[in-house]
């Protein structure tokens, strides 16, 4: 199972500072070294961790493939095509969200979308569309003609987090997920079969499936299982770990349990 590491993170680090350290651009062979089989980064359109700079020469210089995840407003689409990663996946931005909340409102972008679609694929760049796990949305997904799909795994994450680990009892606990043990777990078994089935149908319909949001060492194990899932991105929780362990040792265990 391939792992994309989303390195967005190591800049939140700098950005919370306004310095010139921790520099992305420094994970580059650590990735590499470490098994990564992708760097993915998303250039927010209000520029709160990635910078331009960091994309640019991100791009330029990772002996990876690079997923570059951006919003389908032109401006963003421009700087696509002129730096021409590897994959640009197309993602939902809210300024007001602390992060990607849900996936692209596919059925209801669809001319923006399409436009954008289009302006990649001619500069022979792979599209994937970050999407919520719903059949609506696969099938949109296939007429709009991408390569790719990436399912949002941030339902699956939060139900986890609330069922297994100490979330609830702190500041961060999530409201509507305030829920029986019971009732949380019978979620999560049916969030996983939904990525399951769903993640089988993508792929017989000639789809590529990627999932990724709020994963972690934990978490990660059920989906390791679906095996029509050829890919992962994953970033928060690698980066996290890297404080204790070091980047290189935080990729090397995340490969170690995406192993089938
Ligand atoms: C789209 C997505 O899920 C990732 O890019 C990741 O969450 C990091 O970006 P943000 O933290 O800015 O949402
Ligand atoms: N597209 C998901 C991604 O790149 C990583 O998300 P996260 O692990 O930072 O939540």
């Amino acid at each position: 199972m391939l792992l994309g590491v989303n390195i967005d993170h190591i800049a939140v680090l700098r950005e919370a500072r306004k310095v010139a350290d921790p520099d992305p651009l420094d994970a580059l062979g650590i990735c590499k070294r470490a098994g990564a089989d992708q760097i993915t980064i998303h250039l927010r359109e209000d520029r709160r961790h990635m910078q331009d700079m960091d994309a640019k020469n991100i791009i330029e210089l990772s002996a990876l493939p690079v997923n570059l995840e951006c919003a389908i407003e032109a401006a963003m689409i421009d700087i696509a095509c002129e730096l021409r990663p590897h994959r640009v996946t197309l993602v939902p931005e809210k300024r007001e969200e602390v992060t990607t909340e849900g996936g692209l409102a596919v059925t209801g972008e669809q001319s923006r979308l399409k436009e954008a679609i289009r302006r990649l694929q001619k500069e022979e760049i792979e599209v994937s569309l970050f999407i919520d796990p719903t059949l609506d949305a696969v099938r949109a997904s296939l007429d709009l003609g991408v390569e790719w799909i990436e399912f949002h795994t941030g339902k699956y994450a939060n139900i986890y987090a609330m069922l297994y680990t100490n979330l609830s009892k702190t500041h961060h606990s999530i409201p509507e997920l305030d829920l029986s043990r019971k009732i949380l777990k019978q979620m999560l078994d049916d969030e996983l079969r939904n990525l399951r089935l769903l993640s089988c149908d993508a792929m017989e319909l000639g789809l590529r499936v990627a999932a990724g949001h709020g994963l972690n060492m934990q978490n990660v194990k059920d989906i390791v299982e679906i095996e029509t899932i050829e890919e992962l991105n994953i970033g928060q929780s690698i980066v996290a770990r890297s404080v204790y362990v070091g980047l290189e040792q935080a990729i090397l265990d995340m490969k170690a349990v995406m192993i089938r």
